[in-house]
């Protein structure tokens, strides 16, 4: 097949799949874009990256007429853009697929594909269920058209709603941050399904924070930074370093931010020696297991220490952070903060006995949208912000604007609505929130999820200074960035412990690890 972009002897190339110019969209006092445009060529895969509320998600907004730019144009396949409101048309032009997927959930996938188009006669569920068959034969989607959407997997859901913007006509698609909870294998099978539909002409903007995805998939880049446009390049002709220089608008630095230092390690060692015997625990998992998720697991994460729970989707990492902070309760063992037991199964005993959390779904079970930054941050400290119970608004301001400035938090006040936040500068709120109450031990799951390079940073190194003061963090991940701040790293497989590794293992050792191949490991698994 030729390359569509190109011209052919047919003809001239053809018109950008998409061109925005001078856009421009204020939301009160802030301005999101300021005079941005964006030229996505048919069947190229374009990346777009920049800062936390750089105002990338705006831009996908106005891009899927959810909002209406306050000025600039925006034109598909060289015609303007449809009309606000004009659902079925925007349907046929343009469709975004996030990172959870969209589909109702209680609905099949035949009923999800055809949701809107169903008509208003009588349905005939055997036809239209043979329809969404062929349907998904058509873009090589392999599920089942009778299933419940609900009981896909990420990954089928994602295929799924692409297979569905393709059946409405669109040639351009959206990724948001589509790769933030497929495992390996899964991003593989993603990107080898795009370049399929590239090859058919289909183009793609593609919103990530990883920028090595933005490497192996994309030919141009378009940077913003702070509402403007940067740069777009050629990402074959573009370094890592100038690609970072853009997004900050500083020159990079070449010192990796928070790696797992001796200096840690020796913290944690002094205080041992000064103790004289073995420090006591901070957190300690005693044949810690829940059934159907995780076998029974022991360890110990010492003052100062960093512990690592590493594991893909559903390696049970994520479980048993959750059974670490209360969130599930565990079939078998215990949980103990500084040698005491703490009640199984619940958030506020666990807050109580000095467990910290950062959940790894912000907004189900981090934030309150509607209310303000100061209020968010400080909702787990109220008893520590008046006299008798009162919450003085001067005291909770003044909390929040510590946090703000110490977390780099991008918002125009503590007064704010998180919900006005970017999705990144809300993860730093939960953050926020967990650090309040001054922990004994911080469980953070996948504490780094949408938030921008140079943020990734700050943030690790927020958690590394929880285990610096004295006290301790456990971090579940499967990013190689937010295991390398740890000091130790328990891999997960399948509910079991398949390997140990201390500070300094490579890159490929704990990936191997992750896959259920525990070659690398320091100490094999524990049978
Ligand atoms: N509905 C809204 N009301 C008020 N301000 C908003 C609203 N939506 C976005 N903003 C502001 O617009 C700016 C751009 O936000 P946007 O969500 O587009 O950033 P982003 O680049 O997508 O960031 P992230 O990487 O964190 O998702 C931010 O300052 C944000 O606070």
């Amino acid at each position: 097949m030729t390359d569509p972009t190109t011209p052919t002897p047919d003809g001239p190339a053809p018109p950008p799949a998409v061109q925005a110019e001078g856009v421009v969209k204020r939301f009160g006092p802030t301005l999101a874009l300021d005079r941005v445009g964006i030229t996505v060529e048919a069947g190229d895969s374009h990346a777009l990256v920049g800062r936390n509320g750089a105002g990338k998600s705006t831009l996908v907004s106005v891009l899927t007429g959810l909002h209406v730019p306050d000025a600039g144009r925006v034109s598909f396949q060289g015609e303007p853009a449809p009309a606000a409101g004009d659902t079925a048309a925007w349907q046929s032009k343009v469709a975004c697929v996030y990172q959870k997927s969209m589909v109702v959930p209680d609905l099949t996938v035949a009923e999800n594909l055809f949701l809107n188009r169903l008509g208003s006669g009588r349905v005939r569920w055997s036809a239209l269920r043979a329809r969404a068959r062929d349907l998904l034969a058509e873009y090589g989607v392999e599920v089942d058209p009778a299933a419940r959407a609900g009981d896909l997997t990420v990954e089928q859901g994602q295929f799924v709603e692409i297979a569905r913007a393709l059946s409405f006509g669109a040639r351009f698609i959206i990724l948001d941050e589509p790769t933030a909870q497929l495992d390996a294998a899964g991003i593989d099978r993603l990107f080898t399904r795009l370049r399929d539909l590239q090859r058919q002409g289909v183009a793609f903007l593609f919103i990530s924070h990883h920028l090595q995805e933005v490497y192996d998939l994309c030919s141009t880049v378009t940077v913003y930074r702070d509402a403007r446009h940067v740069l777009t390049a050629t990402v074959a002709e573009l370094g890592k370093a100038e690609l970072v220089e853009a997004m900050t608008g500083e020159a990079a630095s070449h010192t990796a931010a928070w790696h797992a230092t001796s200096a840690a390690r020796d913290t944690a060692g002094r205080q041992g020696a000064e103790a004289g015997p073995e420090p006591e625990a901070v957190l300690r998992a005693d044949g810690l297991g829940l059934e159907g998720a995780f076998d029974p697991v022991d360890f110990a994460v010492r003052p100062g220490e960093v512990l690592g729970l590493a594991g893909a989707t559903a390696s049970g990492a994520t479980a048993l952070g959750e059974t670490l902070v209360g969130l599930r309760r565990a079939t078998a063992g215990r949980t103990l903060v500084a040698g005491r037991p703490v009640r199984p199964g619940s958030v506020p005993h666990a807050l109580g006995a000095g467990i910290g959390y950062v959940p790894e779904d912000r907004h189900r079970q981090g934030l309150v949208l509607g209310r303000s930054v100061a209020e968010n941050a400080t909702l787990s400290v109220t008893d520590q912000l008046g006299p008798y119970g009162t919450v003085l608004p001067s005291r909770t301001r003044e909390f929040a604007r510590r946090m703000i400035s110490s977390l780099d938090i991008k918002t125009s006040g503590p007064g704010q609505p998180v919900s006005d936040l970017s999705g990144g500068n809300q993860q730093k709120v939960v953050i926020a929130r967990a650090l309040a109450r001054d922990p004994r031990v911080l469980v953070a799951i996948r504490p780094t999820a949408g938030v921008d390079v140079k943020s990734k940073d700050s943030l690790l190194g927020v958690v590394r200074s929880v285990a610096e003061r004295g006290d301790a963090a456990v971090i579940v991940s499967d990013e190689l960035d937010d295991l390398r701040v740890c000091d130790r790293v328990i891999a997960l497989f399948h509910g079991r412990v398949i390997a140990e590794f201390d500070s300094g293992w490579t890159d490929r050792d704990l990936v191997s690890a992750m896959e259920g191949l525990p070659s690398g490991g320091d100490k094999g698994a524990e049978e």
